[in-house]
């Protein structure tokens, strides 16, 4: 029997959350908690099916395959998003009875699987046969910290390693080829979860590592700095795309200060196009983005202490500047300013990740932090009711790991 197995991160963002929708340049960068995908091939019976097993979401599901293969493209196609959605509703309403009934969160999550499922093994041309597929995660579901990506990420990339096994009866690492199509179908499945995602999550999830994005442009890949974070749960649901309509709504509104306080974002978080361009001395208004990429490379690789605690300095000036001017955009919670208000209480910097409205915020650990001081924070946040996560940012993006069972 053959196993595949496909991990991959959650995200935070450092920089850019929504003003990365307008165009604006974002910074985020993998997180050690991931996904994993296990997908077990099993004996081929004349009516195959696919036993679904999403714990997350409460779903257990047993579907029958050749529905399912009915909608298979065929033939390397580039799928006209909506027109595919359809026919996967109709699927899904015909061979899942009550499908309409299910939550949001597991409607979405199906859909996802059947998108990926028939757009990259549906255009091999191969036999599906009976199998399970099984996810387990570390991340909270509608935290901001990429459960979706990470989800769609590691579907995409088990389909990926599944049509690779059936053509050519090995299971080779992903390369960057493969990477590529991986985080491009993982964007379609984030559509169906997000409606217009700008790209930067199911990017950082299938690269890992530091991400400078930019819609539209091709994204730079940089060493992630060993960033000690603490991720702060508030607890508080909230869904993406209510939060991005709700700033969407605002910059309709008040298209003008909204402007403005996107392109301020945008200072904070710079591309690394835009620093190789600029000459010291010609920094000029691009000074603070400038200056956060500078500090996130010198902390790959400092060259003394003093460098490393005025690049922490910086960094938590600009973490700060950038909670806030979401904050002003109304994507901050109760929740998150009380998490903002204890991180203050013990000196240390805190802004949210993601779409905001609740969800996870992150605090900076600088390594020159007194343990005792860490510990009374997260004691703090614990008795106030938060779910603290102590982690270092970076690490691998998509990975595979096959065996075969006898
Ligand atoms: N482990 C999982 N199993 C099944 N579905 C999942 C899983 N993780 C995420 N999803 C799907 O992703 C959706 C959550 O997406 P949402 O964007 O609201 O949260 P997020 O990805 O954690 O936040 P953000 O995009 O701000 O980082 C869920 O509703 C569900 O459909
Ligand atoms: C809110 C947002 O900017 C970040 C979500 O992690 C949405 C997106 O970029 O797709």
């Amino acid at each position: 029997m053959d196993i595949l197995e496909v991990s991959a991160p959650g995200k935070v963002i450092l920089h850019g959350e929504h003003s990365v929708m307008y165009g604006k340049t974002a910074l985020a960068v993998s997180l050690g908690l991931r996904s994993s995908v296990v997908l077990r091939q099993q004996e081929p019976t004349e009516c195959p099916v696919i036993n679904v097993k999403f714990p997350k979401v409460d779903l257990d599901e047993i579907l029958p395959l050749k529905p399912i293969a009915e909608i298979f493209p065929g033939q390397p196609v580039r799928v006209d998003h909506e027109d595919y959605i359809n026919k996967i509703n109709t699927v899904l309403c015909h061979i899942r009875p009550g499908f309409e009934e299910l939550k949001d969160t597991q409607k979405n999550s199906l859909r996802a699987l059947l998108y990926a499922l028939a757009g990259i093994f549906g255009t091999a041309n191969l036999d599906i046969t009976d199998f399970t597929i099984e996810l387990s995660t570390d991340l909270t579901v509608g935290a901001g910290t990429g459960s979706s990506a990470s989800f769609a990420t590691c579907l995409c990339g088990v389909f990926v390693k599944l049509v690779q096994l059936k053509t050519t009866g090995e299971v080779l690492d992903f390369s960057d080829d493969e990477k590529k199509l991986v985080s491009g179908w993982a964007f379609n499945c984030e559509r169906i979860m997000h409606g217009a995602p700008s790209g930067i999550d199911n990017t950082t999830c299938t690269f890992g590592a530091l991400v400078s994005f930019k819609k539209g442009q091709v994204p730079v890949l940089r060493p992630s700095p060993e960033l000690r974070v603490l991720l702060v749960d508030s607890g508080v649901s909230r869904e993406t795309i209510r939060l991005a309509a709700a700033v969407a709504e605002l910059r309709e509104c008040y298209s003008s200060a909204v402007g403005h306080i996107m392109d301020a974002m945008d200072n904070v978080a710079v591309t690394a196009e835009q620093v190789r361009v600029l000459q010291v001395s010609d920094v000029g208004f691009f000074r603070d983005a400038y200056l956060l990429v500078v500090l996130l490379q010198k902390l790959v690789q400092p060259e003394s202490e003093e460098e490393v605690n005025s690049a922490y300095k910086h960094l938590n000036e600009l973490w700060e500047m950038n909670h806030c001017l979401l904050a002003s955009l109304g994507v901050s919670h109760p929740a998150l300013e009380t998490i903002r208000a204890i991180a203050h209480e013990h000196g240390l910097a805190c802004k949210l990740t993601g779409a905001g409205g609740g969800g996870n915020a992150i605090v900076l650990v600088p390594p020159h932090t007194q343990e005792t001081t860490v510990t009374s924070l997260k004691t703090k946040l614990v008795s106030s009711g938060y779910k603290v996560t102590d982690t270092i940012v970076g690490g691998p993006g998509v990975t595979v790991h096959y065996k075969t069972v006898q």
